[in-house]
This record gives structure tokens, sequence and C-alpha cells, in this order.
């Protein structure tokens, strides 16, 4: 049987781990394919992945949950942070402790009969997260290229961020990265989800438990399709990608409701699919309508309903760019939560698009980017730190490429739908 491994970089990367195998736990006893995530010893469950970061103050707190019998290797940590210098996770501080890192990788790869995909968890605004991520994944791509899929939930810079100019130049130089040694990558950014958890909770405050919650629910859909229906995802996202480069895909979750609002209902079918194709609710927004090129609709219940979805009309009208109908998947296990103040809900779901209007948001980090460039702002912080000036102009190039992959494919394919970016 395959098994999927997980690593969880820099401080958020961790965090959201840590939100991710609390709940994975609480859905442990439900599931008989276990080995997917977890290494089976004399009947006690073993996670199988790496916490990295570049210092123990993140990784001490998941450490300190004892519910979990996480295995020692499965920590990895320097005694330094990276600063949120990109360069300092890439070429100085986290060199120090590359080798052990991959190491602690391989020993539990040994003991799997067959990985399948990883799944990373980080931000690419922090030093750790951006820098130490593209050499690690660089590094694995050695080892395992072709032979595994990498599949990335990752947080970027939110839309209002302009004057963080360490995240922006972090961000971009991650770009490259994520174009070049992912298969896939589910975008989320802390406004959005911000901005959902406020619309659809009426909670006192929300901090990042609340955000690192929906990128946990996220993986854990797309993961529990192997883990409770055993179908074998990992064509899952491939199967949105028409173009390879092109594998950025923005979700939608829902519905979330206090565990003391009494007047809660489930929705209807109908009210169900609306409600999550709605471009409010998605976790990474962008002021432009939605251009999809893929979308696929992930419904979570722990009673299987074939019928699901089928031919209904809020998912035949959405507007793609190449004619294609929403893929249906359906996980069915229950819907466990993990923070004390959220509803354990009948049915939830995920909508996942290959958004083409996500060029916007690139778009603007790129003119972010120009404006600090130009005043060499905090230049030298990253060639201190061993990064060569060149690749401030490779960074800038790899993003001017996506953005224009993605404006060709509409145009080419898609006249009637040519897209308008915002110049401010
Ligand atoms: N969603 C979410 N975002 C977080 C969390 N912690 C930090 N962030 C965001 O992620 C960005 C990067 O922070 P970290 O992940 O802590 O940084 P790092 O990658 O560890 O890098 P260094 O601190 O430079 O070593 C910050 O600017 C925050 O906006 C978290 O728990 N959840």
């Amino acid at each position: 049987m395959s098994s999927a491994f997980h690593i969880h970089i820099g401080g958020a990367g961790v965090m959201m781990g840590d939100m991710l195998w609390k709940l994975y736990e609480k859905e442990h006893n439900e599931t008989t394919l276990k080995n997917y995530v977890y290494q089976q010893v004399d009947g006690h469950s073993h996670p199988l992945t790496l916490f990295a970061d570049l210092d123990d103050r993140m990784i001490s707190e998941v450490q300190r949950n004892k519910q979990i019998q996480f295995k020692k290797n499965s920590f990895l940590y320097g005694k330094e942070e990276a600063s949120n210098i990109y360069s300092r996770g890439c070429y100085t501080i986290g060199k120090e402790i590359i080798d052990k890192g991959l190491d602690q990788i391989r020993k539990q790869i040994e003991t799997m009969d067959r990985l399948d995909q990883f799944v990373i968890t980080t931000s690419i605004m922090g030093g750790t997260g951006s820098g130490f991520s593209t050499l690690l994944l660089q590094r694995l791509e050695v080892d395992y290229k072709n032979k595994v899929k990498t599949n990335g939930f990752i947080i970027f810079p939110s839309s209002g961020m302009s004057n963080n100019i360490l995240g922006i130049y972090n961000a971009m130089f991650s770009i490259q990265m994520t174009r070049n040694h992912f298969h896939s990558i589910t975008m989320f950014d802390n406004q959005s989800m911000y901005n959902v958890i406020d619309q659809q909770l009426d909670l006192d405050y929300v901090d990042y438990s609340h955000l690192n919650n929906l990128v946990a629910q996220t993986i854990s859909s797309y993961t529990g399709l192997r883990r409770f229906n055993n179908i074998d995802n990992s064509k899952f996202f491939s199967g949105m990608c028409p173009y390879p480069n092109l594998h950025y895909f923005v979700p939608s979750y829902g519905k979330m409701t206090l565990i003391n609002d009494y007047t809660r209902k489930e929705l209807s079918q109908n009210e169900f699919i609306k409600y999550l194709t709605k471009k409010e609710i998605k976790l990474y927004q962008s002021p432009n309508n939605p251009q999809h090129l893929s979308t696929t609709l992930l419904f979570r219940q722990k009673e299987p309903n074939h019928f699901y979805g089928k031919f209904n009309q809020t998912l035949q009208n959405l507007s793609h760019v190449y004619n294609q109908s929403p893929r249906i998947f359906q996980c069915n296990s229950s819907n466990y939560q993990v923070l004390s103040e959220l509803a354990q809900m009948k049915q939830t779901g995920i909508f996942f698009s290959n958004d083409a209007s996500i060029i916007s948001r690139f778009d603007q980090l790129g003119r972010n980017f120009d404006k600090i460039y130009a005043k060499r702002a905090f230049v030298w912080a990253y060639v201190s730190e061993g990064l060569e000036e060149f690749e401030f102009s490779e960074g800038r190039e790899a993003l001017a490429n996506l953005t224009s992959e993605y404006s060709e494919v509409i145009k080419e394919d898609s006249p009637q739908n040519d897209l308008e970016i915002d110049y401010e």
C-alpha cells in the first residue's frame, strides 16, 4: 500500500501541521487505511511527517501534545531563525541542518511500501518558509524526481501587504520553487481566510488557529479520499491542470458554524453548492471575476450520496474557459473539528478552482516588488547572506513568465473572457 509523507516548514507551516495532525488524530479511529499517513508499530500509530524549522519555538508547541505519538525523527530544528530573510533559510543557516533533515525523511520513507506524495505546508513570506523550503525541495527532487507527486498547501502574501518589504521579496524568490518543484499548489492568504471566518462566524476574536483550521480541513478532506474511500488521489490535482505550469488552485471551504449557534441548519444540496461556489468565500481572493480553467467539488459526509452534485444547475452554470464540467468527489467520513467552538457538521465541502484570475494578485506582487527593488531596499540583507544579485531579476522574471502564461491561455482559448487587470 502507498503512503503520503507530510512536511511542515517554518513557523506557519509547523502550526498548520500541528492543527492537521490533531485533526487526523480525531479521525484516526474511523479509517481502516491508517497506513496512508501513519506508520504502525505494535498497535501504535506514528505520524509519517517532518516538522522543520530553523529554531525550536513552534516545534516545542507541537511536541507538547503527548497524545500524538510522533517519532523523534519527525522534528528538525536549528538554533537560529531565518530572521525573515530568504537567503538565510536557503544559503546559510538552512544549509547547516539540511542533510540531517533529508536523512530523517529518508529513514521514515524506508518504512513505507511505496511513497506516492509529499504534502507540504508552509508560508512563503517568512525566511524559513521561503528559503528553507526552496533548499529542501531542490534536494528532494534529486532523490524523488518523477516518482512522487509534491503537493503544496501554501500561505501567499495577503493583498494588503504592500509595505512588508521582506515578505514581498521572500514570496518573489519563492515563485520559482512553486513553479518548478511542485505538481500542485493550493493557495491561501491570511486576509482572505480572515474575511471568510469573519463572515461565517460570529467570533469575539480570530487568531491563527482559526486560519490554520481552514488549511487543515482542506488537506484532511483531500487525503481523506484515500484514507476513507481508498480512492487513488494522486491524479486529483493533475486532472485540474490543462497546462503543467498552471498548477495553482484556489479553495473555498464551508460551511462552518459555531457550536452554540442553535439556529443552525444543514443546507440543502442546492443551497450548499451555491454557497461553496460563491466568490466571497474563497480562501485566496482576487478582485476580478473567476476565470475557471477547471474546477473540482470535494464533498464530505459520512453516508455516501452517489447523486451528489450531479445535474446541479449552479454547477452547470459555472463558466469555464474550456467548457468542462466540474469534477465531483466524495470523501465519506464525519466532519471532525479540532477547535472546540466549532460545531461538527453533517456535510462540508471544498470547491477547488484552477482560477486564472489570480494573475491580478501575482501582478500586484510584481508591482510591489518593483517599487521596493527600485529603491534597493534591504538588498544588502539578502546579499550578505549568500544571495547573488542576479537572483532578484531572475525571481522577477519567473513571476512575469507565470503571469504571461496565464494571460496567454485566457487569450488563446477564450477570447470572450479577456481578463481585466486592475492597474490601480
Ligand atoms: N496562517 C498562518 N499564518 C502564519 C502563522 N504564523 C505566521 N504566519 C504568517 O506567516 C508569515 C511567515 O511567518 P513564519 O512562518 O513564522 O516565518 P518562517 O517561515 O518561520 O521564517 P523566519 O521567521 O524568518 O525564520 C508571517 O508573516 C505571518 O503572516 C500561522 O500559524 N498561521
